[in-house]
């Protein structure tokens, strides 16, 4: 109990550290950001300052929208330009002074906020007003993947009250008042930003069903100990559901199965692939590829999860008469098992290589797809008949220049970069650029997340060859996806 209390205690400084590291930063983008805005002196908001402020945002990794004010009203946005009618800001929660500037700096936590760049979801943010502009922060960048604490919130504290800005509310509240098992929780402040802390909760049930070892010896010392068998079965039941174990096990017992969306011509509006997209779902219920990408990626199984992935969606797309030869199926490969050389093994696959299908792999974005090892991977792989294509195409690391070295066939775009077409956001605005790049590399190009004409229409116009996304169809179950093919006259 000892050392599970000590990796316990451990696991939950880490987790405080890194949401604290995570205030740090967005408070120095903040003021980055913002006293480099205000420094320019605009006051009005004209096509300068817009890109100026679009320059900001492009460098930023916690802000996904700046405003420009004059007294209190919003006049432009990054997203969506100069505004039609103004909008009146809202009063802030509280308001702090910037000891750099001495200027106000007013804060406010939106729940429930219906960006003027994404009207179709609500985000919750912290938005965040010095001088002539404010800052969006998504809250969901201070959610880590690293992080294993169930239970968190970031809060501001001033000498009599307290404002929540991010994570569970209450979280903190009930850690100070001592509602939870010892050693299952923590609070911490940053020293950069006074003020600003976090509290985190990690319940013992939850540590043990990810640290089995732990579990065990535990366990054995505390039926020793003549601790009552109820606590037992408690512990192991949690064992059990920890989302790890329903991983592990659905690998070998078949809890994972593949929905396939077809990948549409834009010229000819025929369907002439289909990607395999993983889902998962044990007596436990369903778990989402959010979910169980991170854990696979962490617990080592990413080749080990490819491996079934080929083997079951290759066997079963084979059985589709109505799929034709030379008919595209692409699947997601790590880009840790590129890393790693087990690339190299999809070669000595026959389901692969006899398959009448053509075969490509879909890599993200990844700073080593550009180390020479890797290189020599993606030419064998091409000589070997697989088409490759980088995914997410603009989110990660894309050293351009190395488009050509690549041996790739295709580029998609992100899907962040379709849905920016409706707002004509930055991103959308870099989508003639990316197509340049497609045309000077003889790349094919599929944007993804298509759902509506206009961004159809827009991509097409762009020279964008396929299409993916919900206006052709959602990801559907083999059988479903059968039909879907008689019903286009496949
Ligand atoms: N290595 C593997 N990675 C996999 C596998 N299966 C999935 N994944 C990766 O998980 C991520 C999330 O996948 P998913 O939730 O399935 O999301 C995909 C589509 O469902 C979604 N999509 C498609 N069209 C639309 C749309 O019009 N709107 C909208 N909001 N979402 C849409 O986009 C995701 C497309 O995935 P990708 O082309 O790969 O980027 C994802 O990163 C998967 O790669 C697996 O077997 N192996």
């Amino acid at each position: 109990m000892y050392f599970a209390a000590q990796k316990l205690g451990r696991q939950l400084a880490r987790d405080s550290n890194y949401i604290v590291q995570h205030i740090d930063a967005a408070a120095a983008e903040r003021r980055q950001i913002l006293m480099r805005l205000n420094n320019l002196k605009s006051n009005q908001c004209n096509s300068n300052t817009l890109i100026e402020m679009r320059r900001a945002l492009f460098d930023a990794q916690y802000v996904i929208d700046i405003g420009f004010f004059t007294d209190d009203q919003l006049v432009c946005t990054t997203g969506a330009g100069k505004l039609a009618r103004t909008i009146t800001d809202n009063p802030p929660d509280y308001i702090r002074t910037d000891t750099q500037t001495n200027t106000p700096v007013r804060v406010r936590y939106e729940p429930q906020l219906y960006l003027l760049l994404f009207t179709s979801r609500a985000m919750e943010v912290i938005i965040v007003r010095q001088g002539n502009y404010n800052l969006i922060i998504d809250t969901r960048a201070f959610n880590d993947k690293v992080i294993e604490s169930t239970q968190w919130q970031v809060i501001y504290k001033s000498t009599d009250k307290m404002f929540h800005l991010a994570g569970k509310n209450g979280t903190y509240e009930q850690v100070k008042n001592s509602a939870f098992l010892p050693y299952e929780s923590i609070i911490k402040c940053s020293t950069n930003n006074p003020g600003y802390c976090t509290a985190a909760k990690l319940p013992w049930s939850q540590f043990f069903a990810d640290n089995q070892f732990l579990l065990i010896i535990s366990l054995i010392l505390i039926s020793l100990a003549g601790v009552s068998s109820g606590l037992l079965v408690d512990y192991s039941l949690a064992a059990r559901r920890s989302t790890i174990t329903r991983v592990r096990k659905g690998l070998k017992k078949g809890s994972f199965y593949w929905t396939y969306q077809p990948i549409i011509c834009l010229r000819t509006g025929k369907v002439v692939g289909c990607e395999a997209l993983a889902r998962f779902e044990d007596k436990y219920g369903v778990l989402f590829p959010d979910q169980f990408i991170p854990i696979i990626r962490k617990a080592n199984l990413t080749w080990r999860f490819t491996q079934v992935m080929i083997d079951k969606v290759i066997k079963e797309l084979s059985t589709l008469e109505v799929l034709p030869s030379k008919f595209k199926i692409s699947i997601n490969i790590f880009p840790c098992d590129v890393e790693t050389g087990n690339v190299a093994l999809l070669k000595d696959i026959p389901v692969l290589t006899d398959s009448r299908f053509i075969i490509c792999l879909e890599i993200t974005e990844d700073e080593y797809l550009d180390s020479t090892v890797a290189h020599a991977h993606f030419k064998a792989l091409v000589e070997a008949g697989f088409n490759l294509s980088i995914d997410d195409f603009g989110t990660g690391y894309s050293n351009l220049k190395n488009l050509q070295n690549l041996s790739f066939h295709q580029l998609k775009i992100d899907r962040t970069f379709v849905q920016d077409i409706t707002t004509e956001g930055l991103k959308a605005s870099m989508i003639p650029n990316i197509m340049e790049l497609v045309r000077k590399f003889n790349y094919t190009c599929v944007a993804e997340g298509i759902e509506t004409n206009e961004q159809e229409a827009i991509l097409k116009l762009a020279g964008v060859h396929y299409g993916q996304g919900w206006k052709y169809a959602k990801p559907m179950a083999l059988y479903d996806f059968k039909t879907y093919l008689i019903s286009q006259k496949f």
